[in-house]
């Protein structure tokens, strides 16, 4: 049975990245999806801009809703601080195999918990199941069409708190207008747009910072 392109994209960092460095493990995907076969990564460009946002708002707690093969993932649990940790969604059994082992490898493993299952299961058990009070950052890198009933479903289960912040890729490419409708009509969210480019390619794209006020 021949491989996913997921599976590629693992052997590639097993065979080329080096064991417990996050920076390269990054770059070495970075390199395949830009010079072999595109992937649906974050990314270099838009990755940037998630590093300073997990940087800035440095998070205890953070979520990410979208686990693919672990490159945000990855991203993110290397700038945490000591003791903080983030939680990943993923509902693809596949993916969520490929990307237990990208962490793994990177050696963030201690930082990050994969959680199986589909956000709108997974969401509701957080404070139960997961010991979470509140969220402090949500990169959400689902499905587009998920983004916001998933924040609504954040509020209902009161885990966001005041100065709670949500990240959300992908606004202009494939696009979320539902959400940035909802969210930019939302008196609840002070929104920011930060205009940058489609992973590994010349389109323009957007990420939308959505700051929770109370
Ligand atoms: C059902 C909602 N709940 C979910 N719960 C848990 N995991 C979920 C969920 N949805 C989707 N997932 C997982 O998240 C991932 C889905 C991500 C969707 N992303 C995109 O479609 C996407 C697509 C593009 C893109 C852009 C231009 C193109 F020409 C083609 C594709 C670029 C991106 O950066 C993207 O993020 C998969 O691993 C999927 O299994
Ligand atoms: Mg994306």
């Amino acid at each position: 049975m021949n491989q996913s392109k997921e599976q590629r994209i693992l052997n590639f960092v097993l065979q080329n990245a080096v064991r417990g460095d996050p920076c390269s493990v990054l770059e070495t995907i970075d390199k395949y999806c830009s010079q072999k076969e595109w992937a649906m990564n974050v990314g270099d460009e838009k990755g940037l801009i998630l590093d300073k946002t997990v940087e800035e708002v440095n998070p205890s707690v953070a979520l990410e809703l979208g686990t693919y093969c672990g490159y945000s993932a990855v991203r993110i649990a290397r700038l945490l601080k000591a003791g903080a940790h983030l939680l990943t969604v993923e509902f693809n059994p596949e993916f969520a195999a490929i990307a237990k082992q990208m962490i793994e490898f990177a050696g963030v493993q201690d930082k990050v918990k994969l959680l199986e299952g589909p956000s709108e299961e997974i969401i509701p058990q957080l404070k139960k199941k997961y010991e979470v009070d509140t969220l402090d950052f949500v990169f959400l890198d689902h499905w587009k069409d998920k983004y916001t009933p998933d924040t609504i479903l954040l509020q209902e289960c009161n885990l966001l708190r005041k100065g709670s912040v949500l990240l959300a890729d992908n606004i202009i490419v494939p696009g979320a207008p539902e959400f940035l409708n909802y969210i930019r009509n939302n008196p609840r969210f002070q929104c920011t747009n930060y205009p940058s480019h489609l992973e590994y390619m010349k389109v323009e794209d957007a990420m939308e910072k959505a700051v929770f006020l109370g």
